[in-house]
């Protein structure tokens, strides 16, 4: 068969547990046999992460820079019992925390839409995109235990703009403090990743603080957002008939609530994080989100499934029991960091066969009713005969593009 030549590397970061066995039946099914492409791996197994002191996944990120696309497996951010389990010399940071904090920028976390599957949410007609700013805030920040009464000071050290201004004076019983920051440079990014996003998908875009409250915090995400747009994106915007606004955060989740969907909401870190899952939740399944990091460069392109490695599968597995995990997210790794190769290189057939890709995995639930057993179970399907193995979804996509193929 005729091979798609992919003109520039893309990086491959492997993965842990079920989704690496996912990965590889991908792959070797759905990827190699289909496309001349390049593949710079890098193995970040956690038992790989270890042999290497976690330099892996620092080469990987570094990669990822070097050739602008990459696509990542699920992998395990180890605790105590994962030390143990695997005899780790570290309890060893996430992976993703890691190449994020290497890369910058925005992580966009979209629902796969497939008509027949019910959602929570029954009117969400069309996508809804959640941009997560992917620096600073409350993961970044310093918390403490008062542990006693006391003044409360927050101190700022400059030679020309240096102040001390007290905070709070605490009862006799102490408390809690909490100081978190972000930069002006970070959040000019977010937003510019999110003005792109938008014109990018035709799609319009708020963004959501709670500036009301935070005044100079959440104010500044507000104002640098609405400068960036004014000075940079509001010409295309208007041109391609959509809009820009900012809400307040508690306003736009109910009025996401009440929508049809058909937007993309740029939020705060913490704000992302709880949101994108209630995303994913009402449009029906974790194994249905995509997730994909633009970098702070505004080019740089990596994407991953928004779950993890379906640890409880894999235990299945190990027990020599059947499984049957979703692959529809981690096929969508690997289509959206090809259809980005495509675009960046111009290649409109490398582009096409991603979203060819990406049509079948659709149809294959759609029209051929096949599918795994968590889509089964939102659909109120219970028997055995209504869902098929993890292998098996994999290969009737594959009988589909082997079928498509050839008149490609
Ligand atoms: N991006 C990443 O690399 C991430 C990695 N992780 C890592 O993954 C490991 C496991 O984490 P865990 O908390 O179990 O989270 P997971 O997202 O891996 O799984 C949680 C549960 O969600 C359901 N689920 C998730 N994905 C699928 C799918 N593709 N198909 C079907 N069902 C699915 C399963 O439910 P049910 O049991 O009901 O079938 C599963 O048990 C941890 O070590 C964690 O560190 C976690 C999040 C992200
Ligand atoms: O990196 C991790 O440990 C978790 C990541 C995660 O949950 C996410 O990306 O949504
Ligand atoms: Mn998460």
């Amino acid at each position: 068969m005729h091979k798609i030549k992919v003109k520039n590397p893309i990086v491959e970061m492997d993965g842990d547990e079920q989704t690496r066995i996912i990965w590889h039946l991908i792959k070797s099914k759905l990827i190699v046999p289909f496309l001349d492409v390049d593949l710079k791996y890098y193995d970040l197994s956690i038992q790989n992460r270890d042999l290497t002191d976690d330099q892996v996944t620092l080469d990987s990120a570094e990669a990822t820079l070097k050739y602008g696309v990459a696509v990542k497996c699920a992998t395990i951010t180890p605790d105590e019992d994962r030390v143990k389990e695997f005899g780790l010399k570290e309890m060893w940071k996430s992976p993703n925390g890691t190449i994020r904090n290497v890369l910058g920028g925005t992580v966009f976390r979209e629902p796969i839409i497939i008509p027949k599957i019910p959602r929570v949410i029954p009117h969400w007609e069309k996508t809804i995109v959640i941009g997560r700013h992917a620096y600073g805030d409350q993961y970044r920040a310093t918390d403490v235990i008062i542990p006693s009464d006391g003044i409360l000071k927050l101190t700022f050290e400059s030679e020309k703009n240096g102040f001390e201004i007290p905070v709070f004076e605490y009862p006799k019983g102490g408390g809690i403090a909490m100081v978190m920051y972000n930069t002006r440079e970070s959040i000019e990014s977010f937003a510019r990743a999110s003005f792109t996003m938008a014109i990018e998908r035709k799609l319009p875009l708020y963004s959501t603080t709670k500036n009301t409250i935070l005044k100079q915090y959440d104010g500044q995400f507000k104002d640098i957002f609405k400068t960036v747009y004014e000075n940079e994106y509001k010409e295309t915007f208007e041109e391609l008939g959509i809009w820009y606004e900012h809400r307040l955060i508690d306003d736009m989740v109910a009025q996401m609530l009440k929508s049809k969907g058909g937007f993309i909401i740029a939020m705060k870190n913490y704000d992302g994080d709880v949101q994108s899952d209630i995303v994913a939740q009402g449009f029906g399944s974790l194994g249905l989100m995509t997730s994909t990091l633009i970098a702070a460069d505004g080019k740089t392109f990596e994407s991953e499934a928004a779950h993890g490695t379906v640890t409880r599968h894999y235990r299945q597995h190990q027990q020599g029991k059947e499984t049957s995990t979703n692959s529809i997210a981690s096929i969508f790794a690997w289509t959206r960091g090809i259809i980005h190769r495509g675009k960046v290189d111009d290649t409109p057939e490398v582009r096409r066969f991603g979203e060819l890709l990406e049509e079948l995995v659709v149809e294959t639930v759609q029209d051929d009713n096949i599918m795994t057993k968590d889509l089964a179970l939102i659909m109120n399907k219970t028997e055995r005969s209504d869902y098929v193995t993890t292998e098996e979804f994999i290969e009737a996509v594959e009988k589909r593009l082997i079928e498509e193929m050839k008149s490609f």
